[in-house]
């Protein structure tokens, strides 16, 4: 039986991870939750796991929440909350599946107590994938990836010569707005913004992958879990979202993996790695009606976000940091109706222009350095 940890089980990962705990009673157990401002399903997904511990973001919800919540339910909140679900339970697996750099010290915190991490929170590897990475290596901790590009490039490097390894293909939707030009762009409304054609998932990532800010996160993503240089890191158009990565060996070769779009299986395999269990939520793939599947060149003049992913991971350091963190903001002022669709890659690029970066940064420097950006950004309004 695994224990699981699950940070940001009121989300979408987070909910559709309870679904595959659900669908094997015999594997797992949840042992500990974080939620966030989502309290009503807090209490229902409390009321029906029972886990140890659930984490809260404040005093105000740990003090709504005690007097709900069985006896035998501890409620902790605040940073100290996150760490104490991630590190200080009896899990052997951590689902980290909140949004945002925010999940960066757990995830660490983890690590250090030895824990398996099953990563969606795609932000903690980009803000500071050198400590995450150098801290899974030190503790010889698996990471397991549960972003679906990154879960089908593990999948096909399985059993395979890593040295052999030609490049990574990272498959894009295109998000909401994949066939609009860029002066479409201008007025765009959150509502349509939200309307990804293929996966239903949280805001930010569904605006993330409207900015193609989403491929640019996944190719740093794709940077420290697989230990790839960028300029073996490449991205191709592909809107089924039916490919959901590649890998291409020097001789040629090319491996995909295929499916339907649904999140529960890479969440699954993270879970259940290295065995695979059978899975009858999910949709089988019918070749035949699926017919054709379509690939077009990603063009970063285009998609901005994308190009300032690349420059930003290749420059290395800190520059990645303030990429998360005027993201994360600049997504939070769109989705509040404070700044428009474009000023989102406007607010990045002036965050990126006004940075010196810091090479190796540690976790105090990563920590100054997300807040200063974000303070930077907000000041642009
Ligand atoms: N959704 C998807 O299909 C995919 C998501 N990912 C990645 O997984 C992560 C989660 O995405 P997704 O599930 O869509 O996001 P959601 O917004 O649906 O869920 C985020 C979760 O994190 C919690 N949370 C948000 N902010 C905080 C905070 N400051 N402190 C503590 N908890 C917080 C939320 O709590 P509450 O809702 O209670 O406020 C919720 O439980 C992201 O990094 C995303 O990029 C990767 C691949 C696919
Ligand atoms: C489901 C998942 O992993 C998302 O990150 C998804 O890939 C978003 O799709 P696009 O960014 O390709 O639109
Ligand atoms: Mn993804």
């Amino acid at each position: 039986m695994k224990k699981i940890s699950l940070l940001g089980a009121t989300g979408s990962i987070g909910t559709q991870t309870l679904d595959v705990i659900k669908l094997h009673p015999d594997q797992f157990t949840l042992e500990a939750i974080s939620i966030g401002k989502n309290l009503t399903l807090g209490l229902d997904i409390i009321h029906t796991y029972i886990p140890k511990v659930v984490s809260v973001i404040d005093k105000e919800s740990y003090e709504y929440l005690q007097s709900r919540v069985p006896d035998n339910v501890k409620v902790v909140y605040g940073d100290e909350g996150l760490i104490e679900v991630a590190a200080n339970v009896e899990s052997q697996v951590v689902v980290n599946a909140v949004m945002g750099s925010v999940g960066l010290k757990p995830t660490l915190k983890a690590i250090e107590a030895g824990k398996t991490m099953a990563i969606a929170n795609k932000e903690t590897l980009v803000t500071a994938g050198h400590l995450v990475m150098g801290a899974a290596k030190t503790h010889n901790v698996h990471i397991l990836p549960v972003d679906s590009e990154h879960s089908a490039i593990f999948q096909c490097l399985n059993g395979e010569d890593k040295k052999a390894l030609e490049r990574i293909i990272l498959t894009a939707s295109g998000g909401s707005f994949r066939d609009r030009t860029r002066s479409e762009l201008k007025d765009v409304t959150v509502e349509s913004a939200l309307n990804h054609p293929n996966w239903s998932m949280g805001a930010k990532i569904t605006i993330d992958s409207a900015t193609m800010m989403n491929k640019g996160l996944e190719v740093i993503e794709a940077h420290w879990l697989f230990d790839m240089p960028y300029e073996q890191i490449d991205v191709v158009l592909h809107r089924e979202s039916i490919i959901h990565s590649l890998v291409e060996f020097q001789d040629t070769s090319m491996i995909a993996q295929i499916g339907s779009p649904d999140m529960r299986v890479p969440i699954q395999y993270a879970l259940t790695y290295p065995v695979r269990l059978a899975l009858p939520l999910s949709k089988r793939l019918n070749l035949i009606e699926v017919g054709k599947l379509h690939f077009e060149e990603a063009n970063l003049e285009r998609f901005r976000c994308l190009q300032f992913a690349y420059d930003a991971g290749k420059v290395g350091g800190t520059m990645t940091t303030v990429l998360n963190a005027a993201n994360e903001e600049a997504v939070q002022l769109f989705l509040n109706r404070q700044i428009s669709f474009l000023d989102i890659e406007a607010y990045i690029e002036k965050a990126l222009e006004q940075h010196i970066p810091i090479k190796n940064p540690d976790l105090d420097t990563i920590v100054a350095v997300d807040q200063e950006t974000r303070k930077f950004v907000n000041t642009l309004i």
